[in-house]
């Protein structure tokens, strides 16, 4: 005892600064407060002069309050007293008492002990709890009721709208920011304005048996900016402003917190809500402001208020001052949460954040906890933006890193990983140039019938790369609609059946399968050597059971080396000999859980392939027990940060130019009533008339009951061929049989009909290069990134091409204008994110694999997205299990990322 009272006071002779009382509380703590210092009362003393230095900072009621309790301390039961330094501890001391001021000299278990404590500061410290290495999630996923002064009512609403944890609360974010203008400079209706001035009454108002209300009226002095001596605009008036400055008015502030429910209509409830204010109080009250009907009155119903010392208490300076609007939450109005987020960020401790230190320096970051107390209560927009960056920062972070992360665990040795994050950290210099390509993909490139682009080139160079590194490649092909990517897979393809292997090429649709096959046929056919073409299969479901039994079985001794199907492809009965890539063109059109089927199927028949025994070379026998590379195609241009964060753990290549000679398409918006359709007909002569081959693109195939407004395919089939009789028309939708689909396509490439009456399954890859006119019925059913697609059917040759897309009301053609002005599919693609989010531009199917961002925009945040990548290698190719890096881990399995798309 004698000891401890010793101890302590030695602290209060040594130290003056505030480190003392952290000391003097943490030394406390550590013996459960078990010091009995009633006799000379030093660490009253102590504890009261230390707290009224901390918290002149601060002078609040519940400060003051809590001095007089500490006045008293010594006289406390042990269980109050341990109360007592928990309120501390709360009350703004929380982040005081930092780790650093652990006495070095404690021992580690002791020191871990008092770290939890001090972080848990409502915690009665319990000797022997043992830390565990998510510290930092400790804090931040406490109970809501670790917050000060919440009643138990308050939890239960917070809880009832899934504010569990301090982490849901803090990330409830500002909708956005009002400006808060200082009222001296005159008072707007709605504006949200700051004032000082002086509590003149309070009362608890029964306003019905089930409505009450706190009415508290403030008198504030402001500039009159109505007086006519500072309305004046002549010299005398300039003369005169420094007089004028000093002419005030007293305005009237009433501010109203309502409550609904009897209980809050008893007379006990609402004195009890009168005494909590104070009448001649200085208050800062800051909040919006609307106008009431006498003069110089003002309501307010949306408001912060906080006792001043005095009028010139520089403490509430907050002009100036972003002042958060929150958005409400299942009935949880924004003031109440601006409220318990503002305690919450309270009790928050400074080392909450577990990105290390030197990592958010090199990334130019701010402290967890400031990021926090900077979004919720920044000084100045400024400040808010860097939280926000920071915490966006997080939200990409923890995504790249928990994707990577789990790539790396799928991972073999140490090699690989290295190898795999290489891959990801030099992207830009991971090429092979066409001397290093297998001779069969160089033969295949002489037989093409253009030469490629410089982007093709490249795409092709990259993916080569990719294709002899140790590790399976996982990369997405991105471009513009008609860029020529199948070219470039196709090149891929055969650079590994030029190496011995086979090739998969699944995509959505027959058709698209059936024209992948044709194309690549017509190219084969130009090779000049003909015992080296691969032999290629078509399956799909149409190929009949004789045919797919004889292609199974060619791709199980390796006879076929390359196939292009659609599902089937993936059917448990397809083998494969060596399958070494796997194409998955749209493929976002296939489901995630597909996509990985495939992926896996691949791999267990790649390790039982005859073919791998054969193999002589050593450095391929160890390839062949590999995953097969993937090399996904997307027609949908999305912007790179949108593709990144779905994509995180891919590897992206963009073609971004197109094919050279290629007119761009012009584009026409029309309105749908009866003289607009006489102009769409007249274009669509002239085009026939000019040898023009046109599609009719329709919402829907048959006309229906509930949506009269839309045109449909088949109705109008016969209304088309009434009008233009002198030409033929074909019926294209996916209710056809298979084979009547090829055929009106078949019969509409060749010429033989003229028009193509359409639904949108023409969308995706149909690729008819004299196909010259477009018009798309009932426009507005489909969104921008679709329209582009459509429209990207057209102009795919060296004709001049027109799309006219036909909306039925007005309205709808300001949103389609974009089209007009603008081919460049990834230019859509962003005005598409700005307008409607990423949700409607990926389609639903694609946008429920997007990870939600609470706060992140991907139209904006591009760069940060790339960052956080950079940052996810750096700290997983210094830790490649996380295992420097705990609270990293902990954190990561927070949020848990990491289901990868769609799984
Ligand atoms: N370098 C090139 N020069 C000239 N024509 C090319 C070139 N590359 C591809 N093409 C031709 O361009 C057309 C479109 O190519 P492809 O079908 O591969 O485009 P895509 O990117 O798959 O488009 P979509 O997304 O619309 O399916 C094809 O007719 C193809 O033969």
């Amino acid at each position: 005892m004698a000891v401890s009272t010793l101890a302590v006071q030695s602290r209060t002779t040594m130290c003056s600064s505030d480190k003392c009382l952290r000391s003097a509380l943490i030394f406390e703590a550590q013996r459960g407060y078990r010091n009995l210092v009633s006799k000379d009362m030093r660490l009253n003393n102590f504890l009261s002069s230390k707290m009224s230095t901390v918290f002149s900072r601060s002078k609040h009621k519940l400060a003051e309050k809590l001095l007089k309790e500490v006045d008293v301390y010594g006289r406390a039961s042990v269980r109050d007293r341990s109360k007592l330094l928990n309120k501390i501890l709360y009350s703004g001391a929380a982040d005081m008492v930092s780790s650093t001021y652990i006495p070095d000299t404690l021992e580690t278990e002791t020191r871990q002990d008092l770290q939890f404590n001090v972080d848990k500061p409502s915690t009665v410290p319990q000797h022997g709890v043992k830390q565990n290495d998510g510290l930092v999630e400790v804090m931040l996923d406490q109970s809501i009721s670790f917050i000060p002064g919440l009643s138990k009512r308050n939890s239960r609403q917070l809880e009832n709208c899934g504010f569990h944890t301090l982490r849901k609360l803090l990330q409830h974010f500002p909708r956005t920011y009002a400006d808060l203008q200082n009222a001296q400079i005159g008072i707007e209706d709605g504006q949200y304005l700051i004032f000082v001035g002086k509590i003149l009454s309070s009362r608890g108002v029964r306003a019905s048996y089930s409505l009450s209300f706190l009415e508290v009226v403030v008198a504030c002095d402001v500039v009159d900016s109505e007086s006519p001596s500072t309305s004046r605009d002549d010299g005398a008036a300039l003369e005169s402003d420094k007089a004028d400055s000093g002419r005030k008015k007293t305005v009237f502030l009433h501010l109203k917190k309502f409550f609904r429910g009897t209980r809050f209509t008893y007379l006990p409830f609402l004195k009890s809500l009168e005494e909590k204010q104070k009448v001649g109080d200085i208050v800062c009250v800051s909040g919006k402001v609307r106008i009431m009907r006498s003069k110089n009155h003002y309501e307010m119903r949306e408001y912060n208020m906080d006792v001043l010392q005095d009028e010139n208490d520089p403490s509430f300076c907050a002009q100036g001052r972003p002042y958060p609007i929150y958005p409400s939450k299942g009935g949880l109005s924004p003031n109440f949460l601006r409220d318990v987020i503002s305690r919450t960020l309270k009790v928050l401790p400074s080392n909450i954040d577990p990105i290390p230190e030197d990592l958010a320096h090199d990334f130019g970051l701010l402290c967890l906890r400031d990021a926090y107390a900077g979004i919720h209560q920044p000084k100045s927009l400024k400040e808010a933006e860097l939280a926000r960056k920071r915490l966006v920062f997080d939200e990409f972070f923890y995504l790249q890193l928990g994707r990577l992360f789990q790539m790396l665990e799928g991972l073999g040795t140490e090699l690989e990983k290295d190898g795999l994050l290489d891959k990801y950290r030099k992207s830009e210099f991971n090429l092979i140039d066409i001397d290093g390509w297998s001779m069969l993909t160089k033969k295949f490139l002489k037989a093409l019938p253009y030469s490629l682009t410089s982007s093709q080139l490249r795409a092709a160079s990259e993916i080569i790369w990719d294709l002899k590194q140790p590790v399976p490649m996982n990369r997405l092909l991105q471009g513009d609609v008609g860029c020529g990517k199948t070219v470039v897979a196709f090149l891929a393809c055969v650079e590994v059946i030029g190496l011995g292997y086979q090739a998969a090429f699944m995509v959505p649709t027959e058709l698209l399968a059936v024209q992948h096959y044709e194309q690549l046929q017509k190219l084969l056919a130009n090779m000049e050597e003909e015992e080296c073409k691969p032999s290629v299969a078509l399956l799909t479901g149409s190929t009949s059971t004789r045919e797919s039994r004889l292609i199974r079985q060619g791709l199980q001794t390796g006879d076929i080396s390359l196939v292009i199907g659609t599902h089937s492809l993936i059917a448990e009965k397809v083998e494969f000999s060596a399958l070494r890539i796997a194409v998955v063109d749209e493929q976002h059109r296939f489901g995630v859980i597909q996509r990985g089927r495939f992926n896996s199927k691949l791999y267990y028949n790649s390790i039982s392939s005859k073919l791998s025994s054969s193999i002589s070379d050593e450095s391929s026998q160890d390839n062949v027990i590999m995953a097969p590379h993937v090399l996904a195609m997307s027609a949908t241009p999305i912007p790179r940060s949108l593709a990144l964060a779905l994509y995180g753990d891919m590897s992206l290549t963009q073609i971004t130019d197109l094919p050279p000679g290629r007119i761009p398409v012009e584009t026409f918006l029309i309105e749908g009533n009866e003289p607009g359709f006489e102009k769409v007909y007249q274009m669509m002569l002239d085009e026939l008339e000019a040898g023009g081959k046109i599609y009719l693109v329709y919402p829907v195939i048959e006309q229906s009951e509930q949506l009269p407004q839309l045109r449909a395919a088949s109705a109008d089939l016969e209304t088309i061929s009434q009008k233009f009789s002198g030409y033929k028309c074909g019926l294209l939708h996916g209710k056809m049989k298979s084979d009547d689909k090829s055929e009106a396509l078949g019969l509409f490439r060749s010429g033989e009909t003229n028009i193509l009456l359409s639904t949108q399954v023409i969308e995706i890859g149909v690729d008819i290069p004299d196909a010259s006119m477009m018009v798309v019925m009932n426009a507005e059913r489909f969104g921008i990134a679709q329209l582009h697609q459509l429209r990207g059917r057209v102009g795919r040759g060296g004709r001049n091409s027109k799309c006219i897309l036909v909306a039925s009301t007005d309205s709808s053609l300001s949103r389609l204008k974009v089209l007009e002005e603008s081919s460049d599919g990834f230019y859509l693609a962003n005005m598409d994110l700005v307008m409607r989010g990423p949700g409607d531009l990926l389609g639903r199917k694609q946008s429920g694999h997007l990870p939600e961002f609470p706060i992140a925009r991907l139209d904006i945040d591009g760069n940060i997205i790339q960052e956080a990548h950079l940052a996810a290698l750096k700290i997983l190719g210094d830790s490649l299990d996380l295992e420097k890096y705990p609270n990293l881990k902990a954190e990561l399995s927070m949020r848990q990322p990491l289901c990868l798309l769609g799984d």
